[in-house]
């Protein structure tokens, strides 16, 4: 359901909605967001759900927004309707509660070319999966013209690179635990900015095996009185389950988050789950008694096997632990790698940089072909993982260091060091003025920025512009198909 306050699209949203309103600035291009125009027809039903009054509205969408909701015009006002696409004509429930109106799709009266026809019975309970009812080609075009606009103060992107089998492609799934109002377990993940946990049992885009046992613990719950954890009252034990899997080595880790250190039927629970889930390598307890979002706390325990485990990527090998960062889409990380370490025009005498190194992935692929590489990291856990991976792969030019990428960098600087290509990946939230401004000083011939969130890599490309270099290509990929999220790696290199 899509929520808005009633003042019209613009000036429009809740608390919840936001973000939303910074991106709709930002919206892709959309010839028939202008130019076609969405009618409201005179409501068909009108009623009161759950307090709210609601009426079934006949509208046509007239175009996207760039989280993928199809835009109406309704009585005066435009809203966003989720799982709509331009074209559409469909029934919508809207419903008004204070200065708020949620919108529901009913029913597509005249679908569009570019839906999706639901491949698995599961399909619609694809929670965050904001555009699985775009089909392939769609959803190809809507992430290009998000990059596109993103990146035109920098030029062309190249086509975005897509995945041929664009499920099932998560290696790590995080459920939350709760009740529900008749008191029955359910797991599932929280609707868009709450607490509300929506049950699923299968998602696209999760690894199937990990779903699959995330349902036998929830079945395993009961016979053992195990409560989930309310977060209101304080009370229960299970808060969420999160599972890694190793997509080349078959390798299972299940952490279970607690609120407690105090598990009772602690030995017969792992028995009872390894032996109907054999595969399991690894299991752990994760303390979070915090009242934050965070899903893991900072206590671990592990209760079964070694604690982390191995996966191969790009023909390497690396040991991950539960609370260290690892691309969850390994199929497009490959090709995500490959085409950034391509961008640095590696000849095997260089000095590379991996700052936000994560657990030394590109680093450590990239070190293959450079004189020397150094990876800065803050997750403690990650850098032990890198530092292990190294040596496992046998990497003799590579040094790991833990620590903030901004303040690693400036240190560098101070001591006059150079070096002569830098990878940088930094989380959403992108990179900071001390890493950008050291950066600079250090004067890479070629800097590969690696992002998630094409808008603070916008903001960070803009700056390092400003400071002496040129964006020379941009290569987006697909890493997160059927949701709105895209990737995307650009090259810069020093004005001469
Ligand atoms: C998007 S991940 C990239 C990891 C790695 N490059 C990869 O491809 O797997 C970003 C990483 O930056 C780390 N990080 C976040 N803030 C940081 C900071 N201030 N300094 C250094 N690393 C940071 C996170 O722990 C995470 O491992």
């Amino acid at each position: 359901m899509t929520k808005q306050k009633n003042r019209g699209y613009k000036k429009s949203r809740n608390k919840q909605y936001q973000s939303e309103k910074q991106n709709s600035k930002q919206l892709p291009p959309n010839k028939n967001r202008k130019n076609q125009k969405s009618k409201g027809k005179p409501p068909a039903a009108d009623k009161r759900q759950h307090g709210k009054k609601s009426v079934i509205a006949e509208v046509t969408c007239s175009g996207l927004t760039s989280e993928g909701k199809g835009v109406i015009e309704w009585e005066g006002k435009q809203l966003e309707v989720a799982n709509l696409l331009p074209g559409e004509t469909a029934e919508v429930i809207v419903s008004k509660k204070g200065r708020f109106f949620n919108t529901e799709l009913k029913r597509v009266i005249n679908p569009s070319e570019d839906r999706a026809y639901p491949p698995f019975a599961y399909y619609h309970e694809s929670v965050g999966c904001q555009i699985h009812h775009m089909n392939d080609q769609a959803q190809k075009r809507f992430k290009q013209q998000v990059i596109d606009e993103r990146m035109k103060p920098f030029g062309k992107p190249n086509p975005i690179i897509t995945m041929d089998h664009p499920y099932d492609y998560r290696n790590k799934n995080v459920m939350t635990f709760g009740l529900n109002k008749k008191r029955q377990i359910i797991s599932g993940l929280y609707a868009e900015n709450s607490h509300q946990i929506i049950p699923m049992e299968r998602s696209i885009i999760h690894d199937p095996k990990a779903d699959e046992i995330i349902q036998t613990i929830k079945g395993m719950m009961k016979s053992f009185k195990m409560q989930p954890y309310n977060e209101d009252t304080g009370q229960g034990f299970l808060r969420h389950v999160l599972i890694r899997v190793g997509k080349m080595s078959g390798e299972i880790m299940v952490v279970l988050v607690a609120a407690s250190p105090v598990f009772k039927g602690k030995n017969h629970f792992i028995k009872a789950l390894r032996k109907t889930h054999p595969e399991i390598t690894t299991i752990l307890l994760n303390i979070n008694d915090r009242n934050d979002s965070m899903v893991l706390g900072n206590q671990e325990k592990v209760l079964y096997g070694k604690g982390t485990i191995t996966d191969t990527l790009c023909g390497l090998e690396f040991e991950i632990s539960a609370k260290s960062f690892y691309q969850i889409n390994p199929v497009q990380t490959e090709k995500l790698y490959t085409r950034a370490i391509e961008m640095a025009e590696l000849t095997g005498e260089q000095t590379i940089i991996d700052a936000y190194c994560g657990i030394g992935t590109i680093g450590l692929v990239a070190g293959k072909r450079a004189g020397k590489v150094i990876g800065v990291e803050l997750n403690k856990d990650a850098v032990r993982d890198a530092i292990r991976n190294s040596k496992r792969n046998g990497a003799k030019n590579v040094r790991f260091y833990q620590g903030d990428a901004g303040e690693f960098m400036v240190q560098m600087a101070g001591r006059g060091e150079n070096a002569d290509v830098v990878f940088m990946d930094p989380p959403r939230s992108g990179s900071d003025e001390a890493f950008l401004s050291s950066l600079v000083k250090l004067k890479p011939k070629r800097v590969v920025y690696i992002s998630c969130n094409p808008e603070t890599q916008a903001r960070d490309l803009k700056y390092l512009v400003k400071n002496g270099y040129k964006v020379t290509e941009i290569q987006p990929v697909d890493m997160f198909p059927q949701t709105t999220h895209v990737e995307n790696v650009a090259l810069l290199e020093i004005k001469k």
